[in-house]
């Protein structure tokens, strides 16, 4: 147990690489129990009446952490989910390196927005809710260079809905990155370690 973190581990109701990592890195005490929530089940209805990114990413990180609230009512349980748009179109992640291909061409040359919702839940209640953009803007990507680039990276591509990861070779698709870190990685740390010092499980 780290010396910052006081009581039982959270739950990260998440099968997410990225934000096991992120967690870890901040010397967080926590467990991992994926939601097994059917995320595009959960967002049809929203995408159908128009809703923008921002509020398809609360709903699911909402019905993550619920999910798994509902099944270890005692413990405090965080869900996120992160969702891309550009120009009021919310992009999901490519099922394969085509789509991949063909997804950052339309990024190419504009700048888009990475919305990352997180939500903290215990005994089903919701507790806390924070949903911080990031902006980037990609570069004018030559066709050469996206099939170059998805070479290297491989099905890394498939794993994330902008089909880059910033801490490795996407960073080559950027002129210009506004927002966190931690938010562009899928789980904003800033309002999650503020609240969780608030809540008394971190040492202030
Ligand atoms: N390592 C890394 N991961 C990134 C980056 N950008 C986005 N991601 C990851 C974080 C999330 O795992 C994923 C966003 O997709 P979702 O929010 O749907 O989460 P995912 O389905 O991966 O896991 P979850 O729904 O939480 O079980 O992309 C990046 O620049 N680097």
């Amino acid at each position: 147990m780290t010396k910052l973190w006081r009581g039982a581990p959270l739950i990260l109701a998440s099968k997410s690489s990225s934000r096991r990592g992120l967690l870890a890195g901040a010397g967080i005490a926590f467990e991992v129990v994926d939601s097994f929530i059917d995320e595009r089940a959960v967002e049809a209805p929203l995408c159908a009446a128009g809703a923008g990114g921002a509020e398809i990413a609360r709903h699911l990180a909402r019905a993550k952490a619920l999910a798994v609230s509902a099944k270890q009512p005692d413990r405090l349980v965080v869900g996120a989910d992160q969702t891309l748009s550009l120009e009021g179109q919310v992009f999901v992640k490519p099922p394969d390196r085509a789509a991949a291909a063909a997804q950052l061409a339309a990024l190419s040359g504009h700048t888009h927005e990475l919305r990352s919702a997180l939500c903290v839940a215990r005994a089903n209640e919701v507790l806390f809710e924070a949903a911080p953009v990031a902006r980037l803007a990609v570069r004018r990507l030559s066709q050469a260079f996206i099939e170059a680039y998805i070479a290297m990276v491989g099905d890394a591509v498939l794993a994330s809905v902008g089909a880059y990861q910033i801490e490795g070779l996407g960073i080559h698709l950027f002129e210009k990155i506004e927002g966190d870190h931690s938010t562009i990685l899928g789980l904003p740390l800033l309002p999650l370690l503020t609240y969780l010092r608030q809540e008394g499980s971190l040492l202030r």
